[in-house]
């Protein structure tokens, strides 16, 4: 079956799931897939990294990972000194990493419009979640921040970003031929997408799209990348040399998640570690996808 229609029929499964699920069985689902696709999908940084600077010197490997680490160390600070500081460039950088993950390989050159694109596209996403979700999303970010924010500042962005959407898309159906063959399926996705949201909880929605639409491609492009093609032997390799970054991460949630968990403050600490551990892997994919020909677009 085709990556797409993978995504589609696995979306339309999921949401005939979500009118048998409680809120409870969507949240434990939600947290299972992320913590093993989610996290999966970017234990393999370094390995990744190695490849893209062809290096294969040990004390280089090291400066990789002390840079790493220090990125994550920075992040984890940002998140602990200036929270909304910390917030804003999380979402501002997850938007421009989900929009690229899905629109790469469908433009052949990255020109500044098209990144413009790929960011509009994440942050859309991202805000149609918020959308249908404001008040688990405001007590989150209230967490987080100790800020309560206005329903504006979701509204706003929602429509601005829907607007500039429909903007940029219209100009690449005018300019672009391979953009106006896949426009109609694009906005279908959309709707498949505005439908989730909308009947799921906010967890369980998030993960929906963040396994299925992003993470697994992700990985379907990473093992690519590293060994040439796609298939199950391939992926194991990838799982195994995954597996030891992928055990740290779910053992440093795991404490996460025994100090906080009588604080209710969980789900707030659960997304400044995925954006600890994100900020990293959104510069090791954009190099990667930077090093792939462009004929492999
Ligand atoms: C869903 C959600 C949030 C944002 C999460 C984001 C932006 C996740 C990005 C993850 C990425 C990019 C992972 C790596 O590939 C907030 C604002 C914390 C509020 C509560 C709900």
């Amino acid at each position: 079956m085709k990556n797409r229609n993978f995504k589609i029929v696995i979306s339309f499964f999921c949401i005939w799931l979500t009118t048998l699920l409680s809120k409870e069985f969507q949240n434990i689902s939600a947290f299972i897939l992320i913590l093993s696709f989610g996290i999966l999908h970017g234990a393999n940084d370094i390995v990744l990294l190695n490849k893209i600077k062809n290096v294969n010197k040990k004390s280089a490997l090291l400066k990789f990972l002390f840079g790493y680490i220090s990125v994550v160390l920075f992040t984890v600070m940002l998140f602990y000194f200036l929270p909304e500081i910390a917030l804003f460039a999380f979402i501002i950088i997850s938007a421009f990493h989900f929009g690229e993950q899905h629109w790469t390989g469908k433009f052949l050159k990255k020109t500044l419009i098209v990144k413009s694109f790929f960011f509009t596209y994440g942050f859309f996403i991202l805000f149609l979640l918020f959308y249908f979700h404001q008040i688990e999303v405001t007590d989150i970010i209230l967490k987080i921040t100790n800020f309560k924010i206005p329903e504006e500042f979701i509204t706003i962005p929602f429509f601005i970003s829907l607007v500039l959407l429909i903007l940029e898309g219209i100009y690449f159906v005018a300019t672009n031929s391979n953009f106006k063959k896949i426009a109609i399926l694009e906005v279908f996705h959309l709707l498949v997408f505005a439908l989730i949201f909308k009947i799921t909880g906010l967890m369980w929605g998030f993960a929906i799209y963040f396994i299925f639409w992003h993470s697994i491609p992700s990985m379907i492009d990473q093992v690519q990348y590293l060994y040439g093609s796609w298939d199950w032997n391939h992926f194991f390799k990838y799982c195994k040399s995954a597996f030891w970054f992928w055990l740290i991460s779910i053992f440093g949630i795991s404490v996460l998640y025994f100090i906080f968990k009588d604080e209710k403050l969980f789900d707030a600490m659960f997304f400044a570690f995925l954006a600890a551990i994100t900020v990293p892997h959104v510069w090791v994919i954009i190099n990667m996808f930077g090093t792939k020909k462009e004929s492999e677009n």
